[in-house]
Parts: C-alpha cells; structure tokens; sequence
C-alpha cells in the first residue's frame, strides 16, 4: 500500500489569515506595523522561528525568542479562526481512504497549533501519523522529517504532497515521489503537479498507488 503524506498549510488548509493575525499581533505589541496577507503569505514555508524572523526583518528588527513565544502562545490560542479547508480536500481525502491509502501528515507548523487545528475541522482522524516542525529535531527541506511521519505509519513507499519546494526537497531526499500543488503558499517544482484536489486520485494512481 502506499503511503500518501500531506502538508498542511497551503496543502489541506488556508490558514494564512489567523497565521497573518498572530503575527501581527505581536508585531503591535513592538509597536511595529503590521504586514499584509500577501507579505505573510511568502513568509510561510519553513515554520514559526523563519517566519517571526521574516516580519521583523521586514521592518528591520531581529526576532527574539520572546517574539517566537509570544507568537506561538497567541496562535495556539486562536488557530481556527478563519483558518478554512480548502474546496474539494474532504472529498479526496475520503477517496483516497476508501481507496485504501494509509494517511499521514508531515507539517513545519509548531505540533500544538497542528493538533488542535486538525481537530477543530475534523481532520484529525484521516491521519495515521502527524508531525510537526517541532516534532523531530529536523523540519523540512530535511527528509529526515519525513521519515519520521512514515516510520510512525510502519511503512516504507509514499508520495509526498504539498505547495512549497520544502515539501518537493523532502521528498526528493528520501527517493519519495512528490506531488506539488498549486492552490497553496509557495512555489515547487515537480513532474507531477495538480492544480485542483480532484486530479490528486488520478496522479497517485498513475504513480502506481
Ligand atoms: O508552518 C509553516 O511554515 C508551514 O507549514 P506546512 O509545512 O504545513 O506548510
Ligand atoms: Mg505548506
């Protein structure tokens, strides 16, 4: 059986808006401006230390660990929001179970915000496995924390998907195939690309799954 690894933000679920919240957030509390949906979009990718970096830089400033706390204290507490799964995810997700595919979840987002967003939409028990950015000691590009979410699961062949090239690079180091999509966050490259949830059946089974 193969193994079939999503991402999360920008993958399963549009969670920029409450990210862009928490974020500004503590931007005002430095009495900094805060950025737009767009800036914090391009931020998003590489988890909560990079992207608290990423806004302070913008505005010139260095990101303290008070800032990251903050930060993931104040997401925690408000993660679902406007936070929305993305059209047609539920639908494919049920295919892909009926199918016979064992699901998995491999994130940079902290674990906690994670879990409690899974929950709070009813993803939650679609997943044989879920890791966050702080899971493992390694995150994404890393294939290491890949493999982690495929050792939890006990199995060895997978497709990876997901909408930024950390997800391709992941798995691209662990000789997993990956899927990019194109309705998330970041820019990828793959031979196989869907552009909507509905062709994600027929590229994993043209994979051989
Ligand atoms: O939190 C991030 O930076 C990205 O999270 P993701 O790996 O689910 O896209
Ligand atoms: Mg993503």
């Amino acid at each position: 059986m193969r193994a079939v690894i999503f991402d999360l933000d920008g993958t399963l679920i549009d969670s920029a808006p409450d990210i862009a919240a928490s974020v500004n957030r503590v931007l005002a509390a430095d009495d900094l401006a805060p950025h737009s949906l767009d800036a914090i979009r391009g931020m998003i990718g590489d988890g909560a230390k990079q992207l608290l970096e990423r806004a302070f830089a913008a505005h010139g400033r260095v990101a303290e660990p008070r800032h990251l706390a903050a930060f993931i204290a104040d997401y925690q507490d408000n993660p679902v929001v406007e936070t929305r799964i993305y059209d047609g995810i539920l639908p494919a997700l049920g295919v892909l179970r009926e199918a016979g595919h064992l699901l998995g979840l491999c994130t940079n987002k902290p674990i906690g915000p994670a879990r409690k967003i899974l929950a709070a939409l009813d993803l939650a028990p679609f997943f044989a496995a879920v890791t966050g950015g702080d899971s493992t000691p390694y995150k994404k590009p890393d294939p290491r924390h890949l493999a982690a979410t495929l050792a939890e699961m006990e199995v060895g062949e997978a497709v990876m998907i997901g909408d930024h090239e950390n997800d391709m690079l992941a798995a691209e180091g662990l000789g997993v195939q990956g899927i990019f999509v194109t309705w998330g966050y970041g820019q990828g490259q793959s031979s196989f690309v869907a552009h909507s949830p509905g062709e994600l059946l027929g590229l994993i089974a043209k994979l051989g799954g």
